[in-house]
């Protein structure tokens, strides 16, 4: 059934009309007109995770389109509204639009819900599995409306300054935005990148898609004159719309000034570095195998793959997780290889205890058993997330004691001292962009403080816990000092820990010898 979303965003009962900017002067034509009314779209050109050309008839039945605004039911009986712009309607993320479920306007409508999640807050992972769950998409379609979803992520600035320069006002409601946005990143592809599908299939498929819901039906045709008139005039919008720091980057603005102030040197090639599709690195488990012998079979496989570190292999091409051979034995796990660097750091020997104090999904905490025999706690705050912890250690064949809890509280310690520990804080993320596109547009300015503080809190917490001679490695996948460099100085001082060498800040690599994320490493032992 669809699900409704409260009233909060606003629209109009009489729904606005979303006028066109007008034209600085003619452009001659060079597209021709979107075939809204074809029965069948061109098909994409070929590539992974892309749906087929429409089908006559979608094999699902479409959900009912909810009560349209006005019967929609009031709380309690109130004054009779009169027929304005003052009353609400409710939006439909859910509405699973009556499309055959393999056709491209079918994925631009989950890949526009996606991106409308995302404005509204959730993270992308969890705003394509609600999309997955009220779209009942099958795995063709999620594959396509996952790909669009990630490309509209990483083009945002620049389809919201097309968006703005072709219309004169933002359009509404957000998925309407959502749609455009989608629609432009297929058509105007990254440098160097080809585009996934025909221009005109595009057009034609993002109509249709408008067309089939229930909220913006009436904006079909505003749709279409947007894509077509970017295909016209596509090299003088996007010279204006590059001229805007959000559009020529891909990050909001004041992402943007953070870092430069940072890395005043070389902010560009930072920003650029999270913009580029992250590479598939695995981490090889020593307990059952060893990285030579895993390259093997991956050549036995005709996987192309390469040693990027002690234990991290980088292939060629990305691929399914379900495709990796050893994947579900265990015998490899994917890990960034700027994130394998933890474990090793730690100096884990047989016996130790080690604490993991903000572990999901696991990562670090698979290998810090992979490497020793050790007793390891890991704590996480998030319950579903500390799930996936036990996961990732069951299919490594490993286990840790897990603990749902605040690494700043001390309800869960035993009282047992640590010869070790990981804080793993959580961060802005802001290291690992290339692989979280919705990050740097999820984020506000305001979260690195507050983040910083609450990662202070863990630390002097955690240290508490640390035995004397022990080792405490503080990561973060942060490139801003403040939540890094500034606050490992800072702990140093005020715990007098004696700081050991640790890589400090990665920036983020993607060079064929030094591919990783943005990272940051210190060490610190506690005074015998
Ligand atoms: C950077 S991630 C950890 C990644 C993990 N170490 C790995 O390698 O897979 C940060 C984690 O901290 C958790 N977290 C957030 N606040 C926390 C808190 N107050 N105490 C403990 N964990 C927290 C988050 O749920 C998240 O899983």
């Amino acid at each position: 059934m669809a699900v409704l979303y409260a009233s909060t965003i606003a629209m109009t009962e009489k729904r606005p009309t979303l006028t066109l900017k007008p034209r600085p002067k003619a452009a001659p034509a060079k597209a021709g007109p979107a075939r809204s009314g074809q029965s069948k779209a061109a098909g994409p050109k070929p590539g992974p995770s892309k749906p087929a050309g429409p089908r006559p008839a979608s094999p699902k039945p479409a959900r009912p389109a909810p009560a349209p605004a006005a019967a929609a039911p009031q709380a309690e009986p109130g004054p009779r509204l009169r027929h304005s712009y003052e009353v609400k309607t409710v939006h439909q993320l859910d509405y699973r639009p009556e499309l055959p479920s393999d056709s491209l306007a079918f994925a631009l409508l989950g890949a526009a819900s996606s991106v409308a999640r995302v404005r509204a807050g959730t993270a992308l992972p969890q705003a394509l599995a609600a999309v997955f769950a009220a779209f009942d998409a099958e795995p063709q379609s999620r594959g396509a409306i996952q790909d669009i979803a990630y490309r509209a992520m990483r083009q945002l600035g620049r389809t919201d300054a097309l968006i703005g320069l072709m219309t004169s006002k933002a359009p509404e409601p957000p998925m309407l935005a959502g749609l455009l946005g989608c629609a432009l990143a297929l058509l105007d592809p990254p440098a160097g990148e080809a585009p996934p599908y025909e221009a005109f299939t595009v057009v034609d498929q993002a109509v249709r898609a408008a067309a089939a819901h229930p909220d913006f039906a009436h904006a079909k045709a505003m749709v279409n004159a947007v894509l077509r008139r970017f295909q016209r005039e596509r090299d003088a919008l996007l010279a204006d719309a590059l001229r805007q720091p959000p559009a020529r980057w891909n990050y909001p603005q004041w992402w943007i000034d953070t870092t430069r102030a940072a890395y005043p040197d070389k902010w560009q090639d930072i920003l650029e570095a999270g913009n580029v599709h992250p590479p598939l690195t695995l981490r090889v488990n020593r307990r059952k195998s060893s990285v030579a012998a895993y390259l093997d079979v991956l050549a036995g496989a005709g996987i192309r793959a390469a040693q990027v570190g002690p234990a991290a292999v980088r292939l060629e091409q990305a691929i399914h997780v379900s495709r990796i051979p050893g994947f579900h034995e265990g015998v490899v796990s994917v890990q960034d290889a700027g994130a394998q660097l933890a474990a090793p750091l730690l100096d884990l020997h047989d016996g130790m205890r080690v604490l993991d104090a903000c572990a999901a999904p696991g990562g670090k905490s698979g290998h810090i058993l992979e490497l020793a025999g050790v007793d390891l706690t890991a704590v996480d705050a998030d319950p579903e997330r500390l799930r996936r912890v036990g996961e990732n250690l069951g299919r490594l064949g490993l286990a840790a004691r897990l603990v749902a809890g605040g690494a700043q509280d001390r309800d869960w310690w035993d009282g047992q001292l640590f010869d070790r520990i990981l804080a793993d804080v959580p961060c802005t993320a802001s290291g690992i962009v290339r692989r979280h596109p919705d990050i740097r547009w999820l984020r506000r300015k305001s979260d690195t403080l507050q983040l910083a503080t609450l990662s202070s809190e863990i630390l002097d917490n955690v240290w508490q816990m640390l035995r004397p001679d022990g080792k405490l490695l503080f990561v973060t996948c942060s490139l801003w000092p403040q939540e890094s460099e500034a606050q490992a100085a800072a702990f140093a001082v005020r715990h007098g820990a004696i700081r050991l060498d640790a890589p400090g800040q990665l920036l983020p690599a993607s060079a064929a010898g030094e591919d990783h994320d943005g990272l940051f490493y210190a060490l610190f032992q506690k005074r015998a």
